[in-house]
Formats: C-alpha cells, sequence, structure tokens
C-alpha cells in the first residue's frame, strides 16, 4: 500500500490571555480589560517531523503560546484582528519553515461597572480569523458568535412541502428565535475593524428584528443583505442560525386557551439555516475562509 502525507497544520489551540491596561496614576488607575481565547495553526515544510520525528523545523506549539503571552504584553491587544495579525505575521517572518499561520481569536466581553472592576457580558462573542502566508498575502474574517435573537411575533412559516411525512402545520404567528453566528470578510481596504464591527453587528439587529419574516432563511438573506449595504469595507458575510423552535403549549386538557402566549422552548432537534450572501464583484477569497 502507497500512502502519503496530506495537508497539514499545527498550533496551539485556546490560549486564553487576559491583558490588563492600566491608564493613570498607578494609586487611582482606570484599567481597561482584553479577554481573549487565542488559537494558533502554522504549516509549511513539516514533512519531516511527520515522516522521520526530524523536529528541527518544528516551532513548538508552547513557544507558540508563549509568543501570544510576550507580544500582548511588548504591543498590546487593540482590535482582535490587529493582533491577530501582528501574531501571523511574526510566525512566518521569523521562522523559514512557516509558510502560513492562521491565527483565531475570540474575545470576551466585560461591562465596566468601576475603575478596575467589571461584569462578563454574557451575551455574544467577537470573533477573528487571519491568514498570513510567506508571500505576504493576509486575508482578515471577523465575526461574532452566540447572539441570541427573539421575536415574538412577525414570523411566518407557510406554503413549504407537503408530503407523506409532514406533521408540520402551517403559521401565520410564531415565535422566530435564533443564536446568530456570522462571519464577514473584508476587502482589505480597511483597518477600522471596531468601526466595521459595530455597523455590522447593528445590521443583523436592525435586519432581524425589522424584517417581517416568512422564514429564517429569508431573514438570514436579509440581514446578510444589509450587513453588505452598511459596511462596504466586507464583501462577503456567512450567517450560521439555529431556529430555536417554540412550540405553543396544548393547554385545552386545562380547559384553557393558548393564543400564542405559552411556549415550549425546545433545546434539539434545531432546524440549521446556513448561507452566504456576497457583493457580486467580490474578490476572490483565496485562504480566508480555511
Ligand atoms: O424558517 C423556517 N425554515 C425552514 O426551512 C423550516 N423548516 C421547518 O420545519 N420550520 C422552518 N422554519
Amino acid at each position: 500500500m502507497s500512502v502519503k502525507l496530506g495537508p497539514n497544520r499545527y498550533g496551539k489551540a485556546e490560549i486564553r490571555l487576559v491583558r490588563v491596561v492600566r491608564d493613570g496614576p498607578v494609586d487611582d488607575a482606570v484599567h481597561h480589560v482584553k479577554d481573549l481565547n487565542v488559537s494558533t495553526s502554522l504549516s509549511g515544510d513539516m514533512d519531516a517531523v511527520h515522516l522521520t520525528g526530524d523536529n528541527a523545523a518544528v516551532l513548538p506549539t508552547d513557544t507558540q503560546k508563549n509568543t501570544a503571552y510576550a507580544l500582548a504584553r511588548e504591543h498590546g491587544v487593540g482590535q482582535i484582528e490587529e493582533f491577530a495579525l501582528l501574531l501571523a505575521r511574526h510566525f512566518v517572518e521569523s521562522q523559514p519553515t512557516v509558510h502560513h499561520a492562521r491565527v483565531e481569536i475570540d474575545e470576551y466581553a466585560w461591562r465596566r461597572e468601576g475603575p478596575h472592576s467589571f461584569v462578563r457580558e454574557g451575551g455574544e462573542v467577537r470573533t477573528c480569523a487571519v491568514h498570513h502566508d510567506r508571500d505576504g498575502r493576509s486575508t482578515v474574517v471577523s465575526g461574532l458568535k452566540d447572539l441570541v435573537l427573539m421575536n415574538t411575533t412577525g414570523s411566518e412559516f407557510h406554503g413549504y412541502i407537503v408530503d407523506e411525512y409532514t406533521t408540520l402545520q402551517p403559521t401565520t404567528d410564531r415565535i422566530l428565535a435564533t443564536a446568530v453566528a456570522a462571519r464577514w470578510r473584508h476587502t482589505g481596504d480597511t483597518t477600522a475593524y471596531g468601526k466595521s464591527y459595530e455597523q455590522v453587528r447593528g445590521s443583523l439587529l436592525d435586519a432581524f428584528a425589522g424584517t417581517h419574516s416568512l422564514s429564517l432563511q429569508q431573514t438570514l438573506y436579509a440581514m446578510g443583505e444589509r450587513a453588505l449595504t452598511a459596511c462596504p469595507e466586507i464583501c462577503e458575510i456567512r450567517l450560521s442560525m439555529p431556529n430555536k423552535h417554540h412550540f405553543p403549549v396544548d393547554l385545552s386538557p386545562f380547559g384553557l386557551d393558548n393564543q400564542n402566549e405559552v411556549f415550549f422552548a425546545a433545546d434539539r432537534p434545531y432546524g440549521l439555516i446556513e448561507g452566504s450572501v456576497l457583493r457580486e464583484d467580490a474578490s476572490d477569497a483565496g485562504f480566508a475562509w480555511e
């Protein structure tokens, strides 16, 4: 039997990193925090390590982790996309055996409660995934996940295929609830990642709340379209949205009606609606989504 090594990469997953910045006199400083989960992944001249156990080309994952902490100390974090690019470029530019770096970062939000006190926001997580290769090409995908949304009316679903297995009743008034995971690809024309994050997030919320929905698919498209319209520096957005079903409870055994007021919130199974919306003239994605 003849086999060969296929695509491979390696790195440190889920490096938890909290960076504190102190602003002002030591006794009376206002603190700022960045709370990150960083994952690095490198590829390049890695045949020997797999085929013969020669580790000479390998930058250990332990070193990758240390690098994240050291660069956070030296440079600060700023926008997660900037820090991810700093790390990715560092690995590729400092190590000839590393030809490609992918750095993914999740950022957890803390709301200020005092000069050095914070409350963890329970809601969405900001995300990014950047790539950098030895030809100097970089891609940046930003995103969010766990953005839980609900409309308690303004959602219908009917007109679908009915076959011998269909039991679903058509509805003209249902709860529409989801947990949005969105990732958007930057054209490369901007580094204003904080601003575009706010624009895209705001667009997703506006379109979800403002669309009278005939399906979650229609809502997904409206959300993507709104984000692309609001934010010229992104060219493609990918959305993944579970349909978190809410079933009206049959209260007739108790002599009670239920005019869409009492629901069973099911956690599984759930519909999973996914799609991308992109500009007609979107540039080639290259390795951005890998
Ligand atoms: O918005 C929806 N899209 C579907 O494709 C679907 N399928 C289903 O059973 N309910 C729903 N709702």
